[in-house]
């Protein structure tokens, strides 16, 4: 399995590292199949998998049932899980429990908290210091979209690139392994990159990043309806999957499912009851 060193490592030797999200143990199977670098167990799973209209919802107790299953599903692979909305905001003692309970529950190898909110940096140090590897997370942070006002491009004119530059180095000094940055202009995407020791995985944030993230129903077209800009889909899941099912439904209804292959056949016909 990668560790922090391994990281920095595929940085400094200009390997780009892919990390994908899973929410569940077949996702995670899939994905440790493939392959991937690391796992993220995504808050998006309140709006992929539970059909939230965002990840504001989703709570402490969600991300570690579905980390816990991801954790059966992909034993071997680096696994990222975010912190919920919230679980990092009242004070430090409730983060830094939240945290612990995430971290040891689900066997991650590190968890995510987005901004650089006093209180994110402030819990970053303690969690690096703790033992807890930090990811940060900059740029549309999901978590705050009723503050944003919409799942927006950040860092467009010369003020907030300033600010997301210095958030970047202010997170890399507290101790973070590495830094998603979401929906960035790659321009900036490519300096920020330039100015920190530890990795960005980039999720729309163009190709100079360290490594790339996208969601796994984005990729596999899998439930999801439109998709952001920055997805591109490798599968056609919903389509391949209706054909799929619409033929179970069509055989049973036409009663050529199922058929002896599928069916058992008493051995001594005696046995059976007469009605
Ligand atoms: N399925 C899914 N994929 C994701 O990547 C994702 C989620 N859900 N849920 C949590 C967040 C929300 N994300 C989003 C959602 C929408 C856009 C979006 O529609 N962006 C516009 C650009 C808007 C603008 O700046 O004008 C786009 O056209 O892509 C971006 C990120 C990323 N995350
Ligand atoms: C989109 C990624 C970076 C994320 O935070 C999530 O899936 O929750
Ligand atoms: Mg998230």
């Amino acid at each position: 399995m990668l560790s922090r060193l391994d990281l920095q490592k595929m940085k400094h030797n200009k390997q780009k590292i892919s990390m994908i999200t899973a929410y569940d143990y077949p996702s995670a199977k899939v994905v440790e199949e493939a392959d991937v670098d690391m796992i993220l167990v995504g808050d998006s799973l309140g709006m992929v998998v539970l059909g939230y209209a965002s990840t504001v919802q989703v709570t402490v107790d969600d991300m570690v049932h579905h980390a816990k299953a991801v954790k059966r599903g992909a034993p071997d692979t680096f696994m990222v899980v975010d912190m919920p909305f919230m679980s990092y905001h009242i004070s430090l003692e409730d983060s830094l429990a939240n945290a612990q309970k995430i971290f040891q529950q689900t066997d991650a190898q590190a968890i995510k908290i987005e901004g650089a909110s006093t209180e994110a940096l402030l819990l970053t140090e303690r969690l690096s210091e703790a033992g807890i590897p930090v990811v940060a997370h900059l740029g549309l942070t999901p978590q705050s979209v009723h503050v944003l006002g919409g799942y927006k491009v950040q860092g467009n004119d010369s003020e907030a690139a300033e600010k997301l530059l210095q958030d970047a180095k202010a997170i890399a000094e507290r101790g973070a392994i590495a830094l998603v940055l979401e929906c960035v202009p790659k321009e900036l995407a490519s300096i920020i990159t330039n100015a920190l020791t530890i990795p960005t995985i980039g999720i729309g944030a163009g190709i100079n990043c360290d490594g790339q993230v996208l969601v796994y129903h984005d990729i596999l077209q899998y439930g999801v309806s439109r998709v952001p800009k920055f997805v591109k889909t490798y599968a056609d899941y919903n389509s391949t999957g209706i054909e799929g099912i619409r033929s179970y439904v069509s055989e049973v209804r036409q009663e050529s499912f199922p058929k002896d292959e599928h069916s058992f056949t008493i051995k001594n016909a005696d046995f059976l009851p007469t009605d």
